[in-house]
């Protein structure tokens, strides 16, 4: 059978007798850190990481430790398939294998002897779960953990406006605002604020776990599972924010599309668009510093939904509430990331406070 482990600094000890006791009895151990008594760490770091190879088989049981083993036990229950027991004896140790089928025993090195902890890691080990009148409870806790987990899916599945004001952006936004900043500063600053922006917009992407080797020894790393990406700015100002994106995403394809506000009417006017052939198949950014009355995205957005688009966020610097609001409801699947909300739009439908005009900010144009 195959275990994994892990503790914090305060459960570090406790942890590798625990390890030392199950290789004695032949067990396959999967040690997820912490790796010092001495340094302190945060146990949801570590915890989660052993309860995820339980929850994703990689592992058939968890053993973790903390100081009282409370906080483990409340990370190890936040994982999705996990049945975390913090235990305090031979009595509860056995009785959360009979009634509850434990898939993850948690102890507290603050509260229990080795030897104690010991033999109660033997018991919860062997005890077999009673099933019975106890499977009807079980079943009733996964199929409460299913539906919460497929609400939270479904209520993510886009729609949000989500305001990156971390201080970095802000401070960079102030300066952006500024009618002082020339046209250079302006450049630089909207391209750092979009890369800024990425670290947000790209936190879903999934990852895949491969082995590398260190100059010290073997390892698993993280890398990104190749999932593909596509920038589109809409022209001009767009193309403002596409190099400070590209920096982060480098392997990413750029499409373009051409849309002006005509001044007296203030709709959009199509002039051109240019998609990567395989749009249908990429993760979609839709570029553009502002968001105003949103007819622009409004549009963009529409165009490449016609070419087969099909996961798009919009990704703006500055939004006026009108703007959000009109564009969520002609694309309510789409998330928009901005790094402000700002109060209103004047009568020329400019934003207030703003920054003015950003496609003539960013070219010079006057
Ligand atoms: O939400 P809306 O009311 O549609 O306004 C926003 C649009 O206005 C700006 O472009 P502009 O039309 O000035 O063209 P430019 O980028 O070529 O300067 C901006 O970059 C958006 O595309
Ligand atoms: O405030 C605004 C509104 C539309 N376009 C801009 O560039 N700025």
């Amino acid at each position: 059978m195959k275990i994994a482990v892990a503790s914090d600094h305060a459960g570090y000890k406790l942890k590798e007798e625990i390890k030392r006791h199950l290789a004695e009895k032949n067990y396959d151990v999967l040690d997820f850190g912490s790796a010092s008594a001495e340094l302190k760490v945060d146990y949801p770091d570590w915890g989660f990481k052993a309860a995820g190879a339980v929850a994703s088989h990689k592992a058939e049981r968890g053993i973790l430790v903390c100081g009282t083993g409370i906080g483990m036990s409340i990370v190890a229950n936040k994982v999705r398939g996990i049945r975390a027991a913090l235990c305090h004896d031979h009595f509860t140790a056995v009785m959360s294998r009979r009634h509850n089928d434990a898939n993850v025993l948690v102890l507290g090195a603050r509260v229990l002897g080795a030897d104690v902890a010991r033999d109660m890691v033997d018991v919860w080990l062997d005890e077999p779960f009673e099933g019975g009148r106890h499977s009807f409870r079980l079943d009733k806790i996964s199929a409460y953990e299913e539906e919460n987990c497929k609400k939270l899916e479904a209520s993510s599945g886009g729609g949000r406006t989500v305001v990156i004001d971390h201080p970095l952006v802000r401070h960079k936004l102030g300066l952006l605002r500024n009618k002082e900043t020339s046209s250079k500063d302006f450049r630089d600053l909207v391209q750092e604020v979009a890369g800024l922006m990425v670290y947000e917009v790209t936190r879903h992407l999934p990852l895949e776990e491969t082995e590398i080797e260190t100059p010290i020894e073997k390892t698993r790393v993280f890398t990104l599972s190749g999932k593909k990406l596509a920038v589109v700015p809409v022209l001009r100002a767009g193309l403002g924010m596409v190099e400070g994106i590209l920096k982060l995403v480098p392997n990413a394809k750029v499409g373009h599309i051409g849309l002006y506000r005509d001044p007296k009417t203030l709709k959009p006017v199509d002039y051109y668009c240019k998609l990567p052939c395989d749009i249908s198949e990429r993760e979609i950014f839709v570029v553009d510093p502002m968001l105003a009355t949103g007819g622009s995205a409004v549009a963009a957005v529409g165009h490449i939904i016609e070419r087969g688009g099909k996961k798009i966020s919009l990704v703006s610097l500055i939004a006026a509430p009108e703007g959000i609001a009109t564009f969520h409801e002609a694309h309510p699947d789409v998330d928009i990331f901005v790094a402000a909300v700002d109060s209103h739009l004047n009568e020329h439908c400019y934003i207030v406070p703003g920054l003015g005009d950003a496609g003539d900010r960013l070219f010079g144009t006057k």
